[in-house]
């Protein structure tokens, strides 16, 4: 069955190659007769003409050809192990804050925790070690400049190019937007040039970082040659520790720890680690349930904070259903493409037919496409919908899980720490294809594909203390009770 597959795939994803060759072989069988048909069809004028049309054809292929946009670098904010939140410590500042939260809403929070998928190692801001919780602003600007300073720091570092070198800056912050906002920031801490073009995203959620990826191709492929692109991803936390009842609230709390993610993405090829591929974006904003999906509110005492929907995961499925129904058929090999087809077309007979009973749709193997995937480390039961939704295995889904346990949800930069595991682990080869997923308030769903063209040369980032450790065997409880 497997050698049978395989053959199937090679026909028909090889198709065109293999038509070419067997007219080739009949062709030649007979080499007179061909020479004789050439002689007859080829006089100068026609050679000229075929010439010309070449050139012609040629040019406007180039002309219409988009120029490729190229992940030069990246890198991550590294937390000290001052800032780990071990579960210890959250179950003692919440029994010590006890005119915030009620025991009811402890227990709950804890057992949230302990079946999150969270490890004992993940970081929460200075703000959030202080009984209560320091939600003001100066907290908030200490956090940005820690997160987001080490991050770029951290690109640079790893990078031959130098902040003169920057074009255009996109930073993404959902939750915290200061005045002047944080692409300032970051001009001013760089001393960027007076021309560049800086954008700053907000309340896109976790997506963002990926919605700022699909900007900067945009941006880049009709920009000059040589034009650089600096993204930071993050989300600031201080002001948006919730101190009320509500369980849907108080969810946030415990899924979303600090971190921050910097890329120089470039339209020239030079010193690029990864070439960018396709980039599909899903919006679902206009079903109500999706658009209040993940909602900042206040609650009936007057506490602000994200309500995250019970339903939150299944959305993340539809979205995601919608989104592959966009970016499949773009990346899936012939003989994948050619599976659903068939499947397609069978339902639609047997509807016609008028026979009982629904045939169900081909799901694409979309490891035929990729060797990795990221996807966002929302939350276990984001993760299970993901694996589950596209037939993943545990080791495709790895990457995924290990971030979130060692990490936490750190929002748009997820997805980042997750290609940095795969780098630190030495999985990444050259010519590797890697599918990063995210999900986010609105609704959003976005998919970005890579091809690596030079693996990391180090396990340096953020994995450097701790890779020897991972993978971890994940609690039983987090998983199946
Ligand atoms: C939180 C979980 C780990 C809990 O998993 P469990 O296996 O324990 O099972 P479970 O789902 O039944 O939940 C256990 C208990 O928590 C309650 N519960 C779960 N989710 C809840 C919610 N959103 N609001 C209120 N209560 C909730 C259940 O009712 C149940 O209560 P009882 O036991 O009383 O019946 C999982 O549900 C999960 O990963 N959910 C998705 C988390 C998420 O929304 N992540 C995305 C963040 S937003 C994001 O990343 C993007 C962005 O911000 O833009």
């Amino acid at each position: 069955m497997l050698l049978l597959k395989a053959v199937y795939r090679v026909v028909v994803n090889n198709f065109l190659a293999l038509a070419a060759a067997a007219v080739a072989a009949v062709l030649l069988r007979r080499p007179d007769e061909l020479a004789a048909r050439l002689r007859a069809v080829s006089s100068p004028l026609h050679a000229a003409t075929a010439a010309v049309l070449a050139a012609g054809v040629a040019r406007l292929v180039r002309a219409r050809r988009a120029r490729g946009v190229y992940l030069v670098e990246y890198g991550c904010f590294r937390p000290r192990p001052c800032y780990r939140a071990p579960f210890a410590t959250c179950l003692e500042h919440a029994h010590l804050m006890p005119y915030l939260v009620d025991e009811e809403s402890v227990a709950f929070a804890i057992r949230l925790l302990e079946r999150s998928g969270l490890g004992d190692e993940t970081c929460v801001p200075d703000a959030y070690h202080y009984m209560p919780p320091d939600r003001s602003l100066r907290a908030s600007r200490d956090e940005s400049e820690l997160v987001i300073f080490s991050a770029v720091d951290d690109v640079f570092a790893r990078s031959a190019l130098t902040p003169a070198d920057i074009d255009v800056l996109i930073v993404n912050c959902s939750i915290f937007t200061p005045t002047p906002v944080f692409a300032d920031m970051v001009v001013n801490r760089y001393k960027l040039r007076a021309e560049v073009q800086n954008v700053n995203l907000s309340g896109m959620g976790c997506s963002a970082g990926l919605v700022s990826v699909g900007l900067a191709k945009n941006l880049l492929q009709v920009s000059p040659p040589g034009t650089n692109v600096l993204i930071v991803s993050t989300e600031i936390l201080s002001s948006q520790y919730y101190v009320g009842t509500e369980r849907a609230m108080l969810l946030p709390n415990c899924l979303f720890r600090m971190g921050a993610a910097a890329m120089i993405l470039s339209n020239s090829p030079d010193h690029a680690r990864f070439r960018l591929g396709r980039v599909v974006r899903t919006v679902t904003a206009a079903r109500d349930s999706d658009y209040r999906c993940v909602f900042q509110e206040e609650d009936e005492q007057g506490n602000t904070g994200i309500r995250l929907s019970k339903d939150l995961a299944t959305t993340a499925g539809h979205a995601l259903k919608s989104n592959i129904a966009a970016f499949g058929p773009l990346v899936l090999p012939a003989s994948e493409q050619l599976l659903v087809a068939i499947s397609f077309l069978k339902r639609k007979l047997k509807q016609l037919s008028g026979h009982a009973g629904k045939v169900r749709l081909y799901r694409p193997d979309f490891r035929t496409a990729f060797e990795h995937f990221c996807i966002h480390a929302g939350g276990r039961g984001v993760i299970d919908e993901v694996q589950h939704g596209l037939g993943l295995s545990d080791d495709d889904v790895e990457a995924s899980r290990m971030t979130l346990h060692r990490f936490g949800n750190t929002s748009s930069s997820s997805v980042l720490y997750e290609l940095a595991y795969l780098e630190a682990k030495g999985r990444m080869k050259r010519g590797d294809r890697v599918w990063m997923i995210s999900f986010g308030a609105g609704f959003d769903c976005n998919s970005v594909a890579w091809e690596c063209i030079k693996p990391a040369p180090d396990a340096d980032g953020p994995w450097v203390d701790c890779i020897h450790r991972y993978p971890v065997q994940l609690p039983e409880i987090a998983k199946d009770v």
